[in-house]
């Protein structure tokens, strides 16, 4: 019994041996084919990668979904990553920027050389479209003699880089503000300057333009009756309207189509005149007025739609330079700095009457294009003439003689050196941008003239 006992177990045993050998020799068989599995498929995976982008879509699409959760960690970690760098520099950039701000605040500003002048000579002075053409070489002068500046423009036709050279100066204030609604600061002179003087600008917007001209001049003649302020008005030529009389003397009271395209310019000005001697016989107000004559020089817009800047920027492109008309209308054209060394001396005569302020060296449109042509270096520009505008004034020269009487004034450029300082200025605009946008009133239904 005990033997037979002992002979099982040994049997049993046995069995035991044998069946665990034969579980080992499974079990690394089925390691064996499952890495040689693998391996296939790392071979399929790199033949994938070196196949073109049209057999890759050839192949039978695989499933592969750990590899593309893999990818997407990459790309979110990647993202991430690059969202932080982004934000630091960034903050860096702040950084540098407000230490530049400060940096830049120790270096000392050049300014133009400006005088100094005592309390009881320095004035505190508005200048209403400051910013402008006219109004930004005023400025200059007033700055220099001393003078402190408040500047009131509502960028319209103004430009801030004509008056940049002044910021920060102590004497020196820029406001940005439309004059059609009331203004209220302290001052013993206002330059009344505001209004778009370009006809294509002006006739742009009509309405503003009678509003600049009305509700503008009767708030600032509001301002200086309660300031106590004298106050020079900027009138215009154009209330002579197109001339019967010529030269037009300021006694002529002018010839204007009162409903026409030039009227809220014209009738502008004119009830701008009527309101300044109105505030001055009922307020008591000391009113100048200048009628200002056809004015020229650096500063005027490329852009700006009149006579001169047009010929000039087609002249220096030669482009066809556009006379309107038959071209025998006639102007006669001031130097800008001559035209403020008037308002100055306007400003401090004791005449009250308006005065015309203009050069009167006439030329006909038609002799004004061939003189700048002439005036442009290798200049090819051909002048044509095409349809005239509607109330174009036919013949236009100022009449001097009171300027010259009451304020010892006349005009001392000449045109030719005025013109060539106005080329050298429309030149270096020109090569600051290649842009020119050709602005003009009417069609260029142009004929050959020359
Ligand atoms: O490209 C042009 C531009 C203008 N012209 C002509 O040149 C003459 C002068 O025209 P501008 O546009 O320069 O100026 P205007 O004389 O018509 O008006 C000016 O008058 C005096 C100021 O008060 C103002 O600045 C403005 O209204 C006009 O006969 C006009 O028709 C051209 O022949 N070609």
């Amino acid at each position: 019994m005990i033997r037979q006992s002992l002979k099982f177990r040994k049997t049993l045993t046995i069995i035991c041996i044998v069946a665990l050998l034969i579980f080992i020799f499974l079990k690394l068989k089925q390691d064996k084919v499952y890495d040689i599995q693998i391996a296939k498929e790392d071979q399929k995976s790199d033949d994938v990668q070196g196949l073109s982008y049209r057999d890759f879509n050839r192949q039978p699409k695989k499933d592969i979904p750990k590899e593309e959760s893999i990818r997407k960690m990459e790309t979110k970690i990647v993202g991430d990553n690059t969202k932080q760098e982004l934000q630091e520099a960034k903050a860096r950039i702040e950084q540098l920027e407000k230490k530049l701000a400060v940096l830049e605040g120790r270096i000392p500003q050049k300014y133009p050389e400006v005088k100094y002048l005592g309390y009881k000579h320095r004035k505190r002075i508005l200048v209403t479209g400051g910013a402008g053409f006219v109004g930004s070489h005023l400025v200059d002068v007033l700055m220099m003699r001393g003078h402190e500046v408040i500047v009131v423009d509502n960028f319209f036709t103004g430009r801030k880089r004509n008056v940049e050279h002044w910021f920060g100066h102590r004497n020196f204030e820029m406001i940005h503000h439309d004059i059609v609604n009331p203004l209220y600061v302290e001052a013993d002179e206002i330059y009344h300057l505001a209004s778009p003087a370009s006809p294509p600008h002006y006739m742009q917007n009509p309405v503003k333009t009678i509003k600049t001209n009305t509700l503008g001049t009767i708030n600032m003649l509001g301002l200086a009756r309660r300031v106590g302020a004298k106050i020079l008005i900027a009138s215009t030529s154009e209330v002579y309207g197109d001339p019967m009389v010529h030269p037009q003397p300021e006694s002529y009271w002018g010839h204007v189509n009162p409903i026409g395209p030039r009227a809220c310019y014209d009738e502008g000005k004119r009830v701008a005149e009527t309101l300044a001697y109105s505030y001055a016989k009922q307020e008591k107000v000391v009113v100048r007025v200048a009628r200002i004559f056809n004015t020229y020089g650096p500063r005027m817009h490329a852009s700006d739609g009149r006579v001169v800047s047009n010929f000039i920027m087609q002249a220096l492109q030669n482009l066809t330079i556009t006379v309107y008309g038959n071209g025998k209308q006639t102007r006669s054209f001031c130097y800008v700095s001559d035209l403020v060394d008037g308002l100055l001396a306007l400003m401090d005569s004791s005449y009250t009457l308006p005065v015309n302020i203009g050069n009167p060296v006439e030329h006909t449109i038609e002799e004004f294009a061939v003189i700048i042509k002439d005036q442009v270096p290798g200049c090819r520009s051909t002048v044509a003439t095409g349809a005239a505008v509607e109330d174009d004034p036919q013949r236009r020269r100022p009449d001097i003689a009171i300027a010259e009487k009451h304020l010892h004034w006349s005009p001392k450029i000449s045109l030719q050196e005025g013109l060539q300082r106005t080329i050298d200025y429309f030149k270096e605009e020109l090569s600051r941008t290649t842009f020119y946008n050709n602005q003009t009133y009417m069609d260029a239904n142009v004929k050959l003239l020359h």
